[in-house]
């Protein structure tokens, strides 16, 4: 399927296998795991990221543990296991996809009678196959909001196909509407301090064929200025019921400057990714990274020796700021809890 090639998370010959994210765009390699500590271990130092790609390799990261649990002790592995699931549990704190997999496949386990692999695996491929067909259902609803004017729309980190199962959830509604002709050109932050934006987006979308042009994180708001793009659209890692978005440091900064320009701003993102235990987004646990990202770039020092840094890789942008929130349940404008709980009562569309 067109702009569908490519899967930063593989069940292959028995093995996950991850696009190791940290060598893109320079190196195409995958990483072959069989135990769960490798998977929290990849999760933590981001060799696969991205809130629902994170989900959907702890889900796998269970079968793992599931397989070697039950081949040690075919009768008290579910005991065991539980160190597994809190080793996974432990590997990121912010998008909540790893802790919804989690208890989706603790769900399954809990059931299953006999050996467990199998089914453990069964759903975790569906967990899988479900995120790429909730991608390409909001990739038609979020394209669906975007005038075709001739005019291109801001991007901020990574939310393609290498942040998910496959398509993507903003680049997936990006996707979309470059087929439908209702957008010519894409805008993309570099989004210092990992560069998912330099690194991973633009490596995404010249695959595609789907011009893209980049720029410095402080640029956004003199390019909204310029008139250039009617839309930000970003993803999340994990949504309050307010509708307040945790995503990627940055995008808050970008949101403000939009409301002042009079651009629009979509957050697409599965309801995975919703958390209706949270009442706001001040509960959204924040995870801050090593300083080192921030004095370095590109793995070389470039600050002055001496110099700290703060390095929380998410903010929180306040639901006053969105215009529409993107799911496979349907769009939500101007999102309040009232508007979020109905949208999560619904079927997928
Ligand atoms: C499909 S949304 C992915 C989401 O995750 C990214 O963070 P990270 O690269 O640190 O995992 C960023 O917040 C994206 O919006």
């Amino acid at each position: 399927m067109k702009y569908d090639t490519i899967r930063a998370v593989l069940w292959e010959d028995e093995h996950l296998k991850l696009l190791d994210q940290r060598r893109l765009p320079a190196e195409e390699t995958y990483i072959e795991y069989d135990e769960p500590l490798a998977v929290a271990g990849a999760i933590r130092d981001m060799v696969v990221r991205g809130a629902p790609a994170i989900g959907v390799t702890a889900a796998y990261g269970v079968v793992l543990a599931a397989r070697r649990r039950y081949a040690a002790q075919p009768e008290g592995w579910r005991e065991a296991i539980r160190a597994d699931f809190e080793t996974l549990a432990a590997s990121r704190p912010t998008a909540v996809n790893l802790f919804w997999a989690l208890e989706r496949m603790g769900r399954v386990m809990d059931t299953v009678s006999g050996e467990p692999v199998a089914p453990l695996l069964a759903e975790a491929q569906r967990i899988h196959e479900e995120d790429v067909a909730a991608n390409r259902r909001m990739g038609e609803l979020g394209a669906a909001l975007i005038a075709a004017e001739g005019r291109g729309v801001l991007t901020h980190c990574n939310t393609g196909s290498l942040a998910t199962g496959g398509y993507g959830t903003a680049l997936g509604v990006i996707r979309s509407a470059f087929e439908q002709q209702r957008i010519a050109q894409v805008y993309a932050d570099e989004t210092r301090p990992w560069l998912q934006g330099a690194r991973l987006t633009a490596w995404e979308l010249v695959k595609d064929g789907i011009p893209v042009t980049l720029l410095a994180d402080g640029a956004g708001a003199a390019l909204m200025r310029e008139g250039r793009v009617s839309w930000l659209i970003v993803g999340s890692d994990r949504i309050a019921a307010n509708g307040d978005v945790a995503n990627k440091i940055g995008t808050y900064h970008a949101a403000i400057a939009a409301r002042y320009h009079g651009v629009k701003v979509m957050v697409v993102a599965p309801t995975s990714t919703v958390d209706m235990s949270l009442p706001g987004g001040d509960r959204i646990p924040i995870e801050s990274r090593s300083a080192d990202e921030v004095l370095g770039c590109g793995g070389r020092p470039v600050a002055a020796p001496g110099a700290k840094a703060w390095n929380p890789a998410f903010d929180v942008t306040p639901a006053e700021l969105i215009d529409a929130i993107v799911t496979e349940k349907g769009v939500v404008e101007q999102p309040t809890r009232a508007k979020m709980a109905d949208m999560m009562k619904k079927p997928v569309l």
